[in-house]
């Protein structure tokens, strides 16, 4: 007999109800259409503003089109990974990808702790193995892990023993490490060992970092001897191979040093090359059927991640139905009422459940599992894979390493790999170093295309992308951030939401991600130019105010929903807009510049912080402030405000002329500039802060400059 918990489903998928939701989506966008058709009906009797607000208006009505019907269907996935372990089926090995790029910007003991979280996940020891990619090429950084691995035998245990929740160190000695339930004498002394260790190694790292230990560059070290980072032969080190292949709890599994091959002549393709060298030297060394990557600055903090991804990986009907499980990111440390805005929460707990719902959300570059057949691009189409294996075909997709065409054609045939007991990582190392040869992007294959290392063959049509949805806070505050989910009795929760301590990453909009803060919630009707809107004594004022009123009412409630405050939906919606007016405009230019073939992408390296194990608040009152520079990033927002400062000035003092026929000024513009100028506040204390709180001189003039133009400008065609 069958044993019944093994037929119990790995997953389900729920649909949320949200009909008082789409019943006001829909109010608003019939309210934009009213409003539309009442612009075309009267087009005659107005000028220029007409047709501006009309093409503004039709814009939005657009965007919303778009955003209802992505948040339409929105679906959650809860995982059982008990019942992974109840089928008693051999678990599938996962290799997992931590990528580094510089050991100055990205203090290594992040990528220790974000390595160490891996390491120690609840899964067996011998079906995992931990690939690093460092393109800094950095002998501190080969050092740090040296150094990492030889703690993760004592941490690994440590965790599995006591059944921590969150596994990176200084995560957990940032806590209440020692709560209440907890207080065996046994684990008081393991803990307080623990967490010597872990000082101990930080100091080491340290120490190294300011080159009190010298690293003589000999022995081990002796491949970093006299290297230029971007001019480099590939190294390819086996740091600590888990010999104990079979024994699930031997203590830790494989950790591989990767830093691929670079010349100055050859592009390296960013986090997107590194990728394809983790893939690749991972296929020769372990080949598992799964992939998982996370940056350097991440952590796991549920350590029974893998197994919730194999309930939508294994659990599927199909394994076409789902080519990858994506965990969304939450950041800890984040700022009270995210005054920049960035952390997404909202965003993905609605837009992204829509979007699970359909097809899956986008690949966001990072936590996420990969089948690894569906990078090497076997597509769902492909029933008759035998064709594809030929060793001519084969060749021409995976290059000229023999190892490596093996360990692919093992993985597209499903044929169960044969190295996998007993591995000799070693033995591997001269093929990998060949694959991680800056030549073999060429011969070989290119997987993941994309500069920021998203993969190009996981969103063929008729593949569906699943989301694990269960957590969906997500967030840029801090520079570190934590795969998660969310489960009430987390105690990772509690930890992961402490009050804000670090500053976060720099302040200035001119570092918000353009590429993932898609323009869904382009607020209708809110006019920037004091001309386009609407005086009293119209028919029509009704419809913007009730579409004002309503939207703005409506996004209040997705954020009370979400558990966020008041404060922090203010505190989005205006960085929605000012985002707007920064990074997405200049987004926007980098773009055409880009297809006039006048500049070329140039992606810098995010500066991520140092993380410290004391939990106390570091008493910065300005971490919430904005921050300037002399970037023209910040013209076009400083020229918005000033415009709308001038027509407010000019309307209280009495010189604007009144309301004409509806293009002249009145009550509605008063409200909507103030709108904006509430919006613009941070810019508006910009005007009269000091040093990096204060805009530059040389930005205000240009803006003014700028804004006389304009208000000449459109006076100029309002007379005309
Ligand atoms: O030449 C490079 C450049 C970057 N990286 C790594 O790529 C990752 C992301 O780089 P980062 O500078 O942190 O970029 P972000 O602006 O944070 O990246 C966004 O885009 C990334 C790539 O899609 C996603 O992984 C992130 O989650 C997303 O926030 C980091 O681990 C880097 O070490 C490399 O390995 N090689
Ligand atoms: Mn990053």
């Amino acid at each position: 007999m069958a044993n019944p918990s093994s037929s119990l489903p790995l997953y389900e998928r729920v649909t949320r109800k949200n009909t008082i939701a789409r019943a006001i989506e829909l109010g608003i966008l019939s309210l934009l259409l009213c409003l539309l058709a009442y612009r075309i009906l009267s087009f005659q009797d107005h000028g220029f503003s007409w047709l501006l607000a009309f093409l503004c208006e039709s814009w939005f009505a657009f965007i919303w089109v778009l955003t209802v019907s992505s948040k339409w269907n929105q679906v959650e996935y809860q995982t059982y990974p008990q019942r992974v372990l109840q089928r008693k089926l051999e678990l599938p090995p996962v290799d997992m990808f931590v990528t580094t790029a510089d050991p100055v910007l990205e203090p290594p003991i992040l990528t220790v702790n974000t390595v160490l979280s891996l390491l120690a996940l609840d899964y067996p020891a011998d079906k995992l193995a931990c690939y690093v990619s460092d393109d800094g090429g950095s002998p501190l950084t080969f050092y740090s892990l040296v150094e990492a691995s030889k703690f993760a035998k004592l941490w690994v245990p440590f965790c599995k023993k006591y059944s921590i929740q969150v596994r990176a160190p200084f995560r957990y000695f940032s806590g209440e490490s020692m709560s209440s339930q907890d207080i065996s004498p046994l684990f008081q002394q393991d803990w307080k060992k623990m967490k010597d260790e872990y000082e101990q190694l930080c100091q080491k790292i340290e120490d190294a970092a300011k080159g009190s230990i010298p690293c003589e560059l000999t022995g081990e070290f002796a491949d970093f001897k006299n290297i230029q980072r971007r001019n480099h032969a590939s190294i390819v080190k086996v740091i600590w191979e888990n010999k104990e292949a079979g024994n699930a709890n031997g203590v830790v599994p494989h950790l591989v040093y990767i830093s691929r091959e670079k010349r100055p002549k050859h592009p390296h393709h960013f986090k997107a090359g590194a990728m394809n060298v983790l893939t690749r030297v991972s296929g020769v060394m372990t080949n598992a059927p799964f992939m998982l990557n996370v940056d350097c600055d991440m952590y796991v903090n549920n350590s029974q991640i893998v197994l919730h991804a194999l309930c939508l990986l294994m659990g599927m009907k199909s394994d076409k139905d789902c080519a990858f499980v994506q965990f969304p990111q939450h950041f800890y440390d984040g700022l009270k009422d995210h005054p920049f805005g960035n952390q997404l929460v909202v965003l993905i707990e609605y837009l992204g459940r829509g979007l699970a719902g359909i097809q899956g959300p986008f690949y966001g570059g990072t936590g996420c599992f990969h089948r690894r057949k569906v990078i090497y691009g076997l597509s769902p189409f492909d029933e008759e894979i035998s064709g594809k294996l030929s060793d001519e075909n084969l060749q021409k997709t995976f290059g000229s390493s023999m190892e490596f065409i093996k360990s692919a054609a093992q993985i597209l045939s499903e044929s169960k790999s044969t190295s996998s007991s007993p591995h000799n990582l070693l033995s591997f190392v001269e093929a990998a170093n060949q694959i991680a040869a800056c030549v073999y992007e060429y011969d070989g294959l290119d997987l993941w295309i994309d500069d920021r290392g998203r993969p190009h063959r996981t969103h063929n049509p008729g593949k569906r992308l699943e989301i694990d949805q269960l957590h969906t806070d997500a967030a840029r505050v801090s520079g570190l951030r934590a795969l998660r989910r969310a489960c009430d009795d987390d105690p990772a929760e509690k930890v992961g939401h402490r009050a804000s301590r670090n500053p976060g990453r720099p302040k200035k909009p001119a570092h918000f991600d353009t590429t993932r803060e898609a323009p869904v919630q382009a607020m209708p009707g809110l006019p920037v130019d004091p001309a386009v809107g609407l005086a009293v004594g119209e028919p029509a004022p009704s419809i913007p105010v009730a579409i004002f009123i309503t939207y703005n009412l409506y996004t209040l409630f997705e954020y009370l929903q979400a558990g966020l405050s008041a404060r922090a939906w203010w505190n989005n919606q205006r960085m929605w807009r000012i985002t707007a007016m920064t990074a997405w405009l200049f987004g926007v230019f980098s773009v055409i510049l880009k297809l006039l073939g006048l500049s070329e992408t140039v992606f810098e390296v995010t500066q991520k912080e140092q993380p410290s194990t004391n939990g106390s608040d570091d008493g910065n009152a300005d971490v919430g402030r904005f921050t300037f520079n002399e970037s023209p990033i910040f013209i076009p927002a400083t020229t918005v405000l000033l415009v709308n400062l001038t027509a407010l000035v000019i309307a209280i003092l009495g010189f604007w002329p009144a309301a004409r026929g509806g293009d002249g000024w009145g009550i509605g513009e008063m409200i909507f500039s103030s709108c904006v100028v509430l919006c613009l506040w941070a810019f508006l204390k910009g005007l009269f802060g000091k040093g990096k709180y204060g805009i530059p001189l040389a930005t205000v003039y240009k803006s003014g400059a700028l804004a006389l133009l304009f208000v000449n400008l459109s006076r100029w065609t309002s007379m005309g």
